[in-house]
């Protein structure tokens, strides 16, 4: 409580050590670089459930002598607070010189001024070990480069060590930022299901055995199923007040806390952490019919904001009762989980608690928004048939069907258990495009880590002459020997899905496309012959249409000197085509796309570079089926 007034009034966060009563290291193996960044992560969390889940940020700094002190701790409580690293770095003091930090997270940087580095480079650090690289694209890396920039040792887990306890460290760092990992990676705010449950369902046996099994088969199993309310809807309360205290927590750690109309009908909630000051999640009522009552606690929105979300044009004189009172109404075309993750999204929400009863919940999990549930366990029994579950009807018949939760942990808290688990795995947003193998494959000088990624996708991008879509004509050969220029990469290649096809059709289809008045014209026209007449396609056109496109794009870069140079000067950058749909060509949304444009784009920088001595000379293309 001392601790979350002082951090509520903004009191540096930092930790003093003083000489004489530095924990004495003697282990001087990976063990202890993972029990610091461990360490680092768990500082990190301290402000959870004070501030808005925005990223949590650790530092702890010992000494490289043989003891290997710490000497200095801290963590972000807040953004534009105090970076940990500059409190681990004032706290540590002249023990700094020479000296290893650790952080759960590479540091990021708001302000341009890079605060966090350089307080460390200032205070003379030798080396710093990061759990996980920043999972923000445009961060991702930057301070690991300018660290190693500044003759710093930078180690990361799971590049540069690698153990069974790195593993471990690692993976509390994940978890610390798990909201932000799962923005990132899923452009969805991290959804945790939270519900109280009796013990009784349909079978009981009273053993913690029996609990795991029942909170596993409670997702799934329409056998198992502990109730959330008595049969006439009564839910107050089913788990103890110390496990009430930890869900105050659990919203102060949120930016929302949703339940449906059904909720707010039954239990009048008010949804407020009362855990001792800190963040206020916004309050997001779901309610399709908006049958809801005109006095109700939610609709106090003096100290917290609430919103309600509904179906388009649901009953639009209560919308204005609301509307009165200081209630956000948001009208949905088809209300559902899934868009309303999305708008949550928008809105720039990290976390979501969904404190719902069975019905939407149920809703919730099918649409696939939900990452992580907790399910607080009371040693009670309400017995009832009609009395309702956790979570209502998945569709699922048998239990080969049922959703096994990952990473599943068991705290009693007073008399309760508390189960929780995830449903979907924290995102690994290591890899970058393409994957780290294959990257240095196509070009050994590029780091799959630490190389910065450049996006191209319209032509108008600042490196938008790559698309294929550019307006830079290519003279290619034909076959007769003579020369044909096409207007696009884009033309000639959608046109050479045709070529060489026995059909005498195809050479309408070429002819089509050759004459298209722009490249996008080139693409719709070539995917539509291709969808519409897919006998037409030349036979081997999934073999060849890698070395087709390489052929017209050696060429464009041949016949543009300026556009070549501007190739060459990409060098060190992965060249990522940043298109959403195309995963193939492209790199997809969040980089599951194979991104074979970016990949031969980069064998193509690599030729010229190691090659000045290339001639205008168009390339033969290959253009039947027999002669390629
Ligand atoms: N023990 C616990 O942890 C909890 C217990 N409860 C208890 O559960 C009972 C309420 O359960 P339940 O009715 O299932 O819960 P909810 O009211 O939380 O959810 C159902 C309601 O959500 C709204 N909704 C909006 N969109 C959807 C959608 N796409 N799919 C489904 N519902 C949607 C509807 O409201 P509308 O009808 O207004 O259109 C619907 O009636 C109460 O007795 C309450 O006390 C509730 C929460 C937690
Ligand atoms: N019954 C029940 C819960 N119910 C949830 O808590 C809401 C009430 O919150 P508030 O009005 O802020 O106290 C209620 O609408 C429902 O979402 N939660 C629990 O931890 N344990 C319980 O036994």
């Amino acid at each position: 409580m001392a601790m979350a007034m002082a951090m509520a009034m903004g009191f540096a966060t930092a930790v003093k050590f003083k000489a004489s009563s530095i924990i004495n290291n003697s282990d001087h193996n990976h063990a202890l670089d993972a029990s610091y960044v461990k360490r680092a992560a768990e500082l990190s969390d301290k402000s959870a459930g004070f501030t808005s889940p925005h990223p949590n940020f650790g530092c702890v700094i010992s000494t490289t002598s043989s003891s290997r002190n710490v000497v200095g701790e801290g963590y972000l409580y807040a953004q534009g607070t105090k970076p940990a690293e500059v409190q681990a770095v004032e706290a540590a003091g002249e023990y700094c010189r020479g000296a290893t930090a650790y952080v759960n997270m590479e540091p990021g940087d708001c302000d341009g001024d890079n605060t966090a580095l350089s307080a460390l480079i200032q205070a003379g650090i030798s080396r710093v070990v990061i759990g996980i690289r920043h999972p923000l694209q445009h961060l991702r890396g930057k301070a690991i480069q300018a660290l190693r920039s500044e003759g710093l040792q930078v180690d990361v887990l799971g590049e540069d060590l690698r153990s069974v306890s790195m593993e471990d460290a690692l993976k509390s760092c994940l978890l610390v930022n798990a909201p932000l990992l799962y923005r990132s990676a899923s452009r969805v705010p991290f959804s945790v299901l939270k519900y109280a449950m009796t013990l009784d369902g349909e079978y009981h046996t009273i053993t913690i055995i029996f609990i795991q099994t029942c909170y596993i088969c409670t997702i799934s199993s329409p056998f198992l199923t502990g109730k959330i309310a008595a049969s006439s809807g009564h839910a107050s309360w089913i788990s103890s007040k110390k496990s009430r205290s930890r869900v105050f927590e659990l919203r102060g750690r949120s930016d929302a806390v949703i339940v449906g109309g059904n909720t707010v009908r039954k239990d009048n909630p008010r949804l407020t952490p009362r855990h001792g000051g800190g963040h206020l999640p916004m309050r997001i009522v779901m309610s399709q019919t908006l049958d809801l009552p005109e006095v109700a606690n939610l609709w106090n929105v003096t100290v917290v904001p609430t919103i309600v979300v509904t179906q388009r044009g649901a009953r639009r004189s209560f919308q204005k009762v609301l509307a009165s009172k200081g209630v956000e109404v948001v009208e949905f075309d088809i209300l559902n989980p899934k868009d309303v993750v999305d708008y949550l999204y928008d809105r720039g929400y990290l976390s979501i608690l969904w404190e719902c009863g069975g019905t939407l919940s149920a809703s919730a999990i099918s649409s696939g928004v939900i990452h992580k549930v907790h399910a607080f366990v009371a040693p009670k029994i309400i017995g009832g048939k009609n009395a309702p579950s956790p979570v209502g009807e998945l569709g699922m018949v048998e239990m080969t069907q049922a959703l096994d939760l990952i990473d599943v942990s068991y705290e009693q808290i007073g008399p309760d258990m508390l189960i929780s688990g995830y449903l979907q795995p924290i995102p690994d947003l290591t890899p970058v495009i393409p994957s780290v193998d294959e990257t240095s494959a196509i070009d050994p000088s590029l780091s799959p880590y630490d190389s910065p990624i450049i996006f191209f996708y319209k032509t108008w991008d600042p490196y938008g002459s790559f698309s294929n879509f550019s307006p830079h004509p290519i003279k290619m050969p034909d076959e007769n020997g003579g020369y044909v220029t096409w207007s696009s990469v884009e033309h000639y290649y959608q046109a050479h899905k045709f070529v060489g096809s026995s059909d005498p059709n195809a050479q309408n289809y070429i002819q089509e496309i050759f004459l298209s008045k722009s490249p996008e014209e080139a693409a719709r026209t070539g995917r539509k012959l291709q969808r519409e007449h897919p006998d037409m396609v030349r036979c081997d056109w999934e073999n060849v249409k890698t070395d087709v496109m390489y052929r017209a794009l050696k060429c464009k870069f041949l016949m543009n000197p300026h556009l070549k140079s501007m190739l060459k000067s990409t060098v060190g950058c992965v060249l990522v085509e940043a298109s959403p749909h195309d995963l193939f060509w492209g790199g997809g949304r969040d980089g599951e796309g194979l991104n074979y444009l970016g990949r031969l784009l980069m064998k193509l920088r690599s030729e010229f570079l190691s090659d000045d001595d290339d001639t205008l000379n168009p390339p033969q293309v290959s253009t039947t089926c027999e002669d390629t």
